[in-house]
């Protein structure tokens, strides 16, 4: 998908071959010390079953304020090379237990949409539940890298960073807002058209991470379909943009994705952590701290980056663009610019 590695390595998957001594030394990468708060939710269970299945895992902590120790419990069955440990508010010190030297943590704490509802609508809960969390990790984990995942991203990565900054401690290479989700829904959703493999599919998406703000750059997709008609990609175009509410719809009340995130937020991770054990060319999309738009009051804006040892390596530009484009560009600015200013503004 848009991860690309040149150096040869061990998936995920290969963590799956536990019949086989060899998984638990094939590893030639640093152990890592993950944690994950909101563990015990929709996306917070099946992320923590694929970082479990993870070999650069060695230490997996989840946090949440109910049930963490039950699924901590349940994946710690499972016989690969990680401990497993879970954390409630009950326990004295958890988060501070939770996160103390960890590597990469993992945001996926907070309430998801319902029908009818934006992202921006969960933005009184959830802002309050990541200024918090952020706090915790500005004290105890300040080297770690946060992805974060609750919604609204174009806010809450904001928000993190503004409570980092008055802690003094704020990395901006070191804070990423997953939008993994929809470089894969577009993969997938491309693929289909063009009836082709979707992990060979890639195309490159920026802006942020919530309707109009995410722009699939397709004009620069080689190999589109010769027949394929402007409604059709216009279709594509707001099918990527929109994927989440298919999803919502699709779950009618009970949730948005949790199962396509939870593979999104694992190879994410999966990526942050090759980056942080040198390898070449770790290359993904995310929402960072960025130059691209910042002349103009943008802060934040998703494109490819390159991963490396201390986290943000390279921040891509994410070049030419149709005369289409570049109009959603303007629109997605307008947008973001005020999601960037809501989360800052909370913090303040
Ligand atoms: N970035 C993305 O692409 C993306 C994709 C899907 C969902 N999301 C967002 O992820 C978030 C979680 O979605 P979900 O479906 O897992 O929701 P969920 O309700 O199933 O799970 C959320 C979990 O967070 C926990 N929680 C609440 N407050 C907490 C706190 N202060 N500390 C620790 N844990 C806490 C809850 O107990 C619950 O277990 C939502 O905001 C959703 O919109 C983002
Ligand atoms: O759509 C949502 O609310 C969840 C998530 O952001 C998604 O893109 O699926």
């Amino acid at each position: 998908l848009t991860t690309t590695h040149t150096q040869s390595k061990p998936t995920m998957l290969s963590a799956l071959r536990l019949t086989s001594k060899r998984s638990f030394s094939v590893a030639a990468v640093n152990p890592y010390k993950v944690a994950v708060l909101g563990a015990a939710g929709g996306i917070g269970q099946p992320l923590s079953l694929l970082l479990k299945l993870n070999h650069k895992v060695t230490d997996l902590r989840l946090y949440d304020i109910k049930n963490a120790k039950g699924v901590a419990t349940d994946l710690s069955h499972i016989p690969t090379n990680s401990t497993v440990k879970g954390y409630t508010p009950d326990q004295p010190d958890a988060l501070r237990d939770a996160l103390k030297d960890t590597d990469v943590v993992l945001i996926p704490a907070g309430v998801p949409r319902k029908p009818g509802m934006t992202r921006d609508d969960l933005f009184n809960i959830n802002a309050g539940i990541v200024s918090g969390l952020a706090q915790n990790i500005g004290e105890f984990a300040p080297q770690a890298a946060i992805c974060v995942i609750s919604n609204p991203v174009n806010s809450t990565v904001p928000i993190v960073a503004q409570e980092l900054k008055k802690l003094g401690c704020y990395n901006p290479k070191k804070l990423f807002g997953v939008t993994t989700l929809d470089s894969i829904r577009a993969s997938r959703f491309i693929s289909e058209i063009k009836e082709t493999d979707p992990t060979k599919e890639a195309v490159n998406v920026i802006g942020g991470h919530s309707g109009i703000t995410i722009i699939p750059i397709l004009s620069q997709q080689k190999e589109m379909p010769k027949t394929i008609t402007k409604e059709q990609k216009d279709a594509l175009i707001h099918r990527i943009q929109f994927g989440g509410d298919e999803v919502v719809k699709a779950k009618d009340g009970a949730g948005s994705a949790t199962l396509s995130m939870a593979f999104a937020g694992a190879k994410f991770a999966d990526a942050v952590m090759s980056g942080l054990n040198n390898e070449k060319d770790v290359i993904v999309s995310s929402f960072v701290d960025s130059p691209i738009f910042k002349d103009q009051g943008i802060d934040f804006f998703a494109s490819k980056i390159t991963l490396g040892p201390q986290g943000v390596q390279k921040i891509h530009e994410y070049g030419q663009l149709s005369p289409e484009e570049n109009e959603m560009l303007e629109k997605c600015k307008e947008t973001l610019k005020k999601n960037i200013e809501k989360g800052v503004n909370f913090v303040k």
